[in-house]
């Protein structure tokens, strides 16, 4: 992003009776500085590179906050501009319309810490931290319990909300508690039976991302239940067989976002769309991945609407071969146009 420090065009506003906010203007951006924080909220920001599609536009306005207090005082600059807020974690679950998105997209991919508790067998970690490096982190150490997690390139946070599972094992087996901060600004702590989740599933996920003038909750610190004290060389042993049946059976060579659909019971989503002859079909940049039909791959220079439409190509087709309405797992954010 370019800042014009040459006309010198840099501005006081105020946001509130008592909260000031200096801002840098350029022709084609925009920085303004949360004052009382190291946060910076920027204009217009290209999404892709936070995607795990790698397509999508730019927020209108983006802040990645450091720490709890950042992230409060985002959520109340969002307030008091009545910005709709969008939460970015790892992008690896996101189609972001071309069009991008307004309001303000926070990322909580710099709020880290993780604390394993060899007492309780514990593991506490910040919202923003990676979820495959956790599982990574966990078998150096002995503990079992997120073996199943490599290969999911997501956040904590938006692990907690999807309810990320693999290999018959999911977030909601072994999570103890979720912090999150509610839209009235409260933290509270959940436990499991108050999230209530159900297959890739929870009452975390907002219909909506982008919510009228204040935002979803937000998941801020997740406790996982593990069980410390097994050799770690068998429980990297285990976690190196995971990642390896995940790279011979999902294609982890192109951009995709992972499953795209939910797998209809007694279905999986990836057989009905194979079944249906769609696999390495495309539209634009996208495909049906040649090697799982329920993965849509960007195979170079897709277009996020090149991926909606082929999404509803396969439920239009799948619908019209099995009658069975395929559900999206993936969330799509911003405008879309329907097909005709
Ligand atoms: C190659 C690949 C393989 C994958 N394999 C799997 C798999 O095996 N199993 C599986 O379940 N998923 C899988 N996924 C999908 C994805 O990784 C998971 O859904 C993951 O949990 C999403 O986490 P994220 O941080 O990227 O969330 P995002 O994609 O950033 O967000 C997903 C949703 O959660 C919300 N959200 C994110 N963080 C927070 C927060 N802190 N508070 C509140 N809301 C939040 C967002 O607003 C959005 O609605 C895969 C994806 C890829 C690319
Ligand atoms: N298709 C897609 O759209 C996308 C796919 N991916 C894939 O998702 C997976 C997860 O990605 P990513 O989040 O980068 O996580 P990775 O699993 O690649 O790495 C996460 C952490 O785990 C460590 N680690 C990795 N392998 C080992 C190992 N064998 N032993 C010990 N430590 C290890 C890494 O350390 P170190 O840094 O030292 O290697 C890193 O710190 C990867 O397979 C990646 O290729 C990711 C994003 C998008
Ligand atoms: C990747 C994701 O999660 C994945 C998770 O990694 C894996 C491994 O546990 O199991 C689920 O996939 P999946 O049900 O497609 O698992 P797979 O084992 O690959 O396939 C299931 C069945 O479908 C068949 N199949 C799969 C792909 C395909 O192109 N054709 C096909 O016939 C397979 O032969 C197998 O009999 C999760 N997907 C869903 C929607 O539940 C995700 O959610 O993003």
């Amino acid at each position: 992003m370019k800042i014009s420090q040459a006309d010198g065009n840099v501005c006081t506003i105020i946001a509130s009776n008592t909260q000031k906010q200096k801002t840098e203007d350029s022709s084609d951006s925009k920085i303004i500085y949360l004052k009382g924080t190291d946060c910076i909220i920027k204009s217009q920001a290209s999404l892709s590179a936070f995607t795990s599609y790698r397509v999508g536009g730019s927020a209108e306005w983006y802040v990645a906050p450091r720490n709890l207090e950042a992230l409060q005082a985002s959520i109340e600059y969002a307030k008091e501009h009545e910005l709709p807020v969008t939460i970015l974690g790892g992008g690896s679950n996101l189609l972001v319309s071309d069009r991008g998105l307004p309001g303000l997209v926070i990322s909580t991919r710099h709020l880290r810490h993780s604390y394993f508790d060899p007492q309780t067998g514990q593991l506490t970690v910040a919202a923003g931290e990676s979820i495959p490096t956790l599982a990574w982190e966990a078998a150096k150490l002995g503990w079992e319990g997120l073996e199943w997690a490599v290969g999911i390139p997501g956040t904590v946070g938006g692990a907690v909300v999807m309810n990320a599972g693999a290999h018959n094992s999911c977030i909601a087996d072994m999570l103890v508690s979720a912090q999150v901060l509610s839209p009235d600004g409260t933290l509270e702590t959940l436990t499991r039976a108050q999230i209530g989740y159900s297959y890739r599933s929870s009452s975390l996920q907002s219909n909506q991302s982008s919510t009228e003038c204040g935002c979803q909750p937000i998941v801020t610190q997740a406790t996982f239940q593990l069980q410390p004290g097994t050799d770690p060389a068998l429980v990297l042993a285990a976690t190196k067989q995971h990642k390896q049946h995940r790279l011979t059976t999902q294609p982890y060579n192109f951009p995709s976002c992972g499953s795209v659909f939910r797998n209809p019971t007694p279905y999986t989503a990836g057989w009905l769309i194979e079944q249906t002859g769609l696999k390495g079909y495309q539209i634009g940049g996208a495909q049906v991945a040649l090697l799982h039909a329920n993965f849509i791959v960007n195979r170079g220079g897709a277009k996020a609407s090149d991926i909606f439409s082929l999404i509803h190509h396969i439920q239009q087709q799948v619908k019209e071969r099995w009658s069975i309405c395929l559900q999206p797992e993936v969330k799509m954010i911003g405008e879309f146009q329907a097909a005709g």
